[in-house]
């Protein structure tokens, strides 16, 4: 990349009016709808939503790693360090992952090779990459599993994926996706399969990773309290659109919408004992239900209106860099959506 090491004030990602769509019946329907958001360099933007709100289609659509033949991106733009990456070929995105962009799942066997050692698919990073002697490619990747906490590196450049512990494969793929230093890392759901002491290892150890080789990172989760643990801004999604968009500390403070404040309702609270969570009642609509017209919250929301169903909110500062979508906030016009 090339002007990351001057100072550059552009953001360092910039996703504008993006949308992405599956096919349904015939008909394609949009995932991620109209989303618009920035990343700026060294900062760790966390994007919150439950289960279907589009968060993984959303990065997997920047990645440019949407199922082939199945989901595309319909419309908007992604800009990666100022050049427009939205239209990259297979061959143009290989050069750019890894290198300027990584990214790492919340279940490491599904990126890992079970039939390759760890060593081996270190290396094959480096060599896509980097012009270096095999000798060397070693000696990198013994010293990168030392940085992400691996004890015994030189054995475990030896050894396979299923030889490992879940918690030290999901610092393997740490090491994968950083080896070239990419200036991007999109985590999706790191520790979602960890149990709670290695989940807390593995965010200090993208914490640690992130302020070293000064990454952003998109840090996706549907877990509130790992936002405010890691995170500097925070995008909230339902239903494939951002409903709320603002700092970590500004959004735990100041919650508009209400369905970012059912999410931190739902957040286990350590100095009351709670019978049971606050859950939000009802579920994310499916692609094909999802109403096209008015708010897609609307029939979870404790304040919808009867005007909520009519009238599509859209998103609009409520206060500096304090984003909402919700018409108790702002004098939303009625928007045709980009699926109608
Ligand atoms: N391959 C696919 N074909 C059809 N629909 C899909 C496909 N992948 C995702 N979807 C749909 O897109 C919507 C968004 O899904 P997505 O996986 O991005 O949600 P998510 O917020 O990441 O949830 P999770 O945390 O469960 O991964 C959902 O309605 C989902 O059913």
């Amino acid at each position: 990349m090339s002007e990351h090491t001057k100072e550059n004030k552009a953001p360092l990602l910039e996703v504008k009016n993006l949308e992405t769509a599956f096919p349904i019946d015939g008909e394609y329907y949009n995932a991620v709808d109209d989303v618009s958001f920035t990343v700026d360099r060294g900062k760790i933007v966390g994007v919150v939503g439950e289960s279907g709100c589009g968060k993984s289609v959303m990065s997997l659509s920047i990645m440019h790693l949407l199922p082939k033949g199945i989901g595309k991106i319909k419309g908007g733009q992604i800009l990666l360090d100022g050049k427009d990456i939205t239209n990259y070929n297979d061959k143009e995105m290989n050069k750019i992952r890894g290198k300027d962009i990584s990214m790492i799942f919340q279940e490491p066997m599904t990126a890992l090779n079970p039939v390759f050692t760890i060593g081996f698919q270190l290396e094959e990073v480096l060599f896509n990459h980097f012009k270096i002697s095999k000798k060397e490619a070693r000696q990198k990747s013994v010293s990168l599993l030392r940085s992400v906490g691996i004890s015994r590196p030189d054995d475990v450049v030896q050894e396979y994926p299923h030889q490992l512990s879940g918690g030290m494969r999901q610092r393997v793929m740490i090491a994968m996706a950083i080896a070239c230093q990419p200036q991007l890392l999109i985590a999706d759901e790191p520790t979602t399969a960890l149990d709670v002491t290695v989940q807390a290892q593995i965010l200090d150890l993208l914490k640690e990773v992130q302020s070293i080789n000064d990454m952003a990172i998109v840090l996706i989760t549907h877990d509130l309290g790992v936002v405010a643990e890691m995170c500097d801004d925070v995008i909230v999604m339902y239903a494939g659109e951002i409903v709320e968009k603002t700092t970590v500390e500004e959004l735990f403070e100041n919650p508009k919408h209400p369905y970012t404040e059912k999410l931190i309702d739902s957040i286990p609270k350590m100095a009351e004992k709670q019978e049971r969570l606050g859950s939000i009642p009802g579920i994310v609509p499916s692609l094909k239900n999802m109403p096209r017209v008015g708010c897609k919250f609307a029939d979870r929301c404790a304040r919808a209106m009867p005007e909520c169903t009519t009238i599509t909110p859209l998103l609009g500062e409520v206060k500096d860099g304090h984003e909402v979508a919700c018409i108790l906030y702002d004098e939303s016009r009625p928007k045709e959506r980009a699926n109608a």
